[in-house]
């Protein structure tokens, strides 16, 4: 489904998970800040409608897309953060450059969810035009910093009841939930 059929705000809070214990970093590119700023206000606002208090949130710039790779594994290697969100706006040039940085970055999060226990949400357009990014950054179409917020949301909750379930030796149900015995069970020796 095209972002054109979704609103990127549109969230329902009776299916967020509690997040007001939960700290997060948010990584953001200073390359077209006119949006980037759109972005991160989406991000920060949704979160402090989610609960999370304003000091559980580091923010860190960083100068183009292409270093958000670096910031974010910084920023989850040195600060005690539950998920990171990164954001960034590349738009398309004259030259090829676009397709590199959008590959690169894409690839770069991705590695660093797969080798790195912390998630890390892709906040980032790619858009062929300067009105589709201010479309996407509270404009017609909502706010993908929005979108991206709910995101970390829902993924450090996943992160912590994964955790406890492995404790516990659980499984981790579809629902979110572990189901633990009345005694934990003995952990098992791994
Ligand atoms: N053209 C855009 C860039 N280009 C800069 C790169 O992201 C990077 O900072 C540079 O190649 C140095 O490593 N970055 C964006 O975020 N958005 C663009 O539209
Ligand atoms: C994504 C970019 O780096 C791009 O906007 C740079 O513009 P150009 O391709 O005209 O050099």
């Amino acid at each position: 489904m095209a972002t054109e059929n979704k609103n990127l705000s549109e969230y329902d809070k009776n299916t967020i998970p509690n997040a007001k214990d939960f700290r997060f970093g948010i990584v953001v590119s200073e390359w077209n800040d006119t949006i980037t700023e759109g972005l991160y206000n989406g991000a920060f606002d949704a979160l402090v409608d989610c609960d999370v208090p304003a000091q559980q949130i580091i923010r860190w710039n960083v100068p183009g897309s292409f270093e958000l790779i670096y910031g974010a594994k910084k920023m989850l290697q040195t600060q005690n953060v539950d998920a990171v969100i990164v954001i960034g706006c590349v738009i398309q040039g004259e030259t090829k450059h676009f397709d590199f940085v959008c590959e690169g970055v894409t690839q770069g999060i991705k590695d660093l969810n797969v080798q790195t226990d912390v998630p890390v949400i892709f906040c980032v357009l790619t858009d062929n035009n300067m009105q589709q990014s201010i479309d996407r950054s509270g404009g017609v179409h909502g706010n993908k910093g929005t979108e991206a917020a709910i995101a970390a949301i829902k993924m450090a909750y996943i992160r912590q009841q994964a955790s406890i379930a492995h404790v516990y030796n659980q499984p981790l149900l579809a629902s979110g939930a572990i189901q633990i015995e009345d005694s934990p069970k003995k952990i098992e020796n791994e």
